[in-house]
Formats: structure tokens, sequence, C-alpha cells
């Protein structure tokens, strides 16, 4: 079966190709970008004023299964990530059993091959349980099918262990382990960020320094192991920034993210209260807003990541004191950063496409976020100017809680690809 995509604007980072041509799939992979003449084609699809680009790669999904379904299953996860334009997810292991035994990895990648719409890439924990004592088994995570190792949720507060992770795994291949930086003994007790909103509300805040000092922490211990690798989750303060900034300059073997909801939105959004806007970390100042968008600017960041966790609404509609932190992110991402990012000028559309897809492939050495001949026809098919207000409600995630709620965002998914086969229309 041969389709061609036609007289859209291919946008393949991976290629440093931008321009009007033809997408040629044959059967579940990519023949070819570019001319058709002479092939015999059995299908059409008119991508007239829309861009083409790959499958987006979000390396930090919740998927909440095994354990917590009522917040989302893998079903729904992916449901979500392919109408928010995502072709592969990589899923934090604070599950129920968490993703810290074999038998768990094999659960979830048995329930995505059966889905069969996106891929979907288990992460693993950090230390047994999550409870920052023990050493995960990481040969055998990985040879399960672990890409990379985190304990997201909580950060891994006692040094040594993570110096005796990165020493363990450092010859036996590549370990990526992607951090939660908080302080606890700095976060304790917070609700949003430290700062004027929380002081005007009486809450308890979390300083910026509950993140960036667990930062300048375990790049010294990268520093210290030398051939390990680092990938920071998550980051929102500008005290961060400048030390990964540094840190790269100096070349250690580090990469971060970004979220959606940090490059477009401040701590004001928790005004009134509003629980859906309590997230960790916190949403941040202004001042943090604008390091974020220079750090953008500077191409400093790795990728753009979801950090996608979705929350039933009775752990929302609450006082803010007990409400969960997250956000529910799959859905909004592109939208949000098409319209915080690309129709303020501050990036290409270009360069949007490269964060959600080349560049988090490539940080976690995915075999994805590419149109190349011969890779998996993984595509989206967007229109950047179609204006839509979001409305949880329509979600395919079981998560309805996105500060987004009925605010109106640029860029819309038309169609998802998996695979050759379409997995999402709009
Ligand atoms: N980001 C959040 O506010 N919550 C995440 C955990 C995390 O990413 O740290 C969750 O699992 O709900
Ligand atoms: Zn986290
Ligand atoms: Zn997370």
């Amino acid at each position: 079966m041969r389709i061609v995509i036609h007289s859209g604007l291919v946008i393949d980072p991976a290629n440093n190709l931008e321009k009007v041509t033809n997408v040629v799939i044959n059967d579940d992979k990519i023949e070819l970008v570019g001319n058709t003449n002479g092939l015999s084609i059995d299908k059409e699809i008119d991508a007239s004023g829309l861009v083409v680009c790959p499958g987006f790669v979000d390396l930090h999904t919740h998927l909440r299964d095994p354990g917590f379904t009522k917040k989302e299953t893998i079903q729904t996860g992916a449901a979500a990530a392919v109408a928010g334009g995502f072709t592969s997810i990589c899923c934090m292991p604070n599950t129920n059993p968490l993703i810290d035994n074999e038998l768990t990895v094999s659960y979830i990648t048995n329930k995505a091959s059966s889905l069969n719409i996106c891929d979907i890439r288990p992460i693993g924990a950090i230390t047994k349980n999550q409870e920052g004592k023990q050493l995960c088994d990481y040969l055998s995570l990985k040879s399960a099918g672990c890409i990379a190792f985190s304990d997201d949720g909580k950060p891994v507060s006692d040094a040594n262990l993570l110096y005796t992770a990165l020493i363990y795994t450092k010859n036996n291949g590549d370990f990526i382990f992607a951090l939660h930086e908080e302080d606890y003994s700095l976060s304790k007790g917070g609700i949003i960020n430290e700062g004027k909103t929380a002081f005007g509300l009486g809450l308890k805040g979390i300083p910026s320094l509950a993140e960036s000092s667990m930062i300048a922490r375990d790049i010294e211990i990268l520093r210290a192991v030398k051939d390990a690798r680092l990938h920071i989750c998550h980051v929102s303060a500008k005290e961060s920034i400048a030390l990964l900034k540094n840190a790269k300059k100096e070349g250690l073997n580090i990469t971060f993210e970004v979220t959606p909801h940090h490059l477009a939105l401040t701590e004001e959004e928790a005004y009134n209260y509003n629980t859906y806007a309590k997230v960790n970390p916190p949403l941040k100042s202004k001042e943090d807003l604008e390091s974020i968008i220079e750090a953008f600017k500077q191409d400093l960041v790795d990728a753009i990541a979801t950090d996608h966790a979705p929350h039933e609404l009775d752990s929302k509609n609450v006082l803010i004191q007990d409400a969960s932190f997250g956000i529910s992110g799959l859905e909004t991402a592109f939208g949000v950063v098409n319209t915080y990012l690309v129709k303020k000028n501050l990036i290409s559309l270009f360069k949007a496409i490269e964060l959600l897809s080349t560049k988090p492939a490539k940080a976690f050495k995915l075999d994805a976020g590419k149109l190349t001949e011969g890779s998996l026809a993984n595509i989206v098919l967007l229109d950047p100017n179609k204006e839509w207000v979001v409305d949880s409600n329509n979600f395919k995630s079981k998560g309805k809680n996105t500060p987004f709620n009925l605010k109106t965002l640029s860029g819309n998914i038309e169609q998802t690809i998996y695979k050759g086969k379409t997995v999402y229309r709009r």
C-alpha cells in the first residue's frame, strides 16, 4: 500500500528540510520525501495549507497504569498522545507496582504492542519502590525495554546513591538518568512558587532554590563521575537555567527539558487558589519565564516534554493545600508551544517542531523524530494557524486537569499517522 501526502509544507528538522513537497509512505515506512514521478499511488492525502512533520516524541508522560487507572490508563493515555501529535511517549515509573521490575515493564510493553497506536517506552525507577534507599537492577530493566531511569515525582535525595548509580553504570553502555530536582528540606509543605502570589494568598511557597540547589549538586556529581549521562526534568527556575548553561558550556553530558506550562504561564495563574495551576515544580515568576524564553532563543533547551500528569477531578476540586500536583498536558502541548513561542515570534515553527520531535529523540537515543527514507512512517499533519478553545471535556485523556481550559490556542493537530496507519483524525 503506497500513500502520498501531497501539497503540505514538509518540516523535517532531522534532514534540515522545510519545503512544499510529497511524503510517500509504503506500508509502515517512509519510502521517500520529494518527487513521486513514475510511482503507482494507492491513496492520496491532500495536505494543502497544513504542515507535515515527524510524529512528536514526549520524554515525560505519566500513564498511571498499572495502579492508578482512575487517573489514566495506557489506552486513554495513548489516545491522548496521538490526539496531541505524539507517536512516541516515554512513561514515568510512579505507577503501582512501580516500574522497578521486569514484570511491570512487560505489562506496559505488551499493552503498548496490542494497542499499536504509538510507541510507549518505559522509564525504569532509579531506586526500588522509589524509596531512595536501594538501587534498581538497571541492566535487567534495560534489557526488558527501559530507555532511561528516573524516580520522577520524587528526587534522589541521597547524593551517594546517585553517585553510586552513575559509577556502577558508566562502563556498561548508555544509561540515562532523568532527574526530578527538588530538595525536600526546602520545598516541604510548599504549595506554589515562593513569591508575591503565595504571599498574597497566604500560602507556603516553594523557593527556586529547592530546584536549583539540587541541579547544582547533580552537576557536581556528574563532573566527579565523568562518563555518565544526566537529563534534568521539567526545568523551571532562572537559577537552574544559568547552571545548565554553564554545565553545557563545560561539555558535561547533560540535557534538559522544559514543559509547555513552564514556558507559557506564571505563578499568577494560581490567583484565586486555582488548583489547576498547582504543579511540581511550581509555575514561577515572570523573570523565570523570561529566562526560559531566552534559553530557547539561545538553543540551550534539548526538549519540550509535557510532564503529562493526569489526575481525577476529585483530587483537584479540594482546598489548594490538599490538591494533587500536576497538569494534563498531551493534548495542549503543540497548541501551547505554537501560541506562546511561535506566534510571538520567539522561535520559529521549525525550531518548535524540532524541540517536540527530533531533539527529544536524540536526547534519549530513540529511533524517532525524523522523516528519513526507510524510517517508520510516524507523521503528523498540523494546522499552525487554526484557533481553538481548549475544552478539557473533549480530551481523550481521563485527566481533565489543565490551567489552559477555556483558553484560546493557535495550532491544531489534524491527523496523526503511526507506522503508516491513521491513528487520529480531528
Ligand atoms: N508534575 C507533577 O506535578 N506531578 C507529577 C510528578 C512529577 O512530575 O514530579 C505526577 O506524577 O503527578
Ligand atoms: Zn517531576
Ligand atoms: Zn513528571
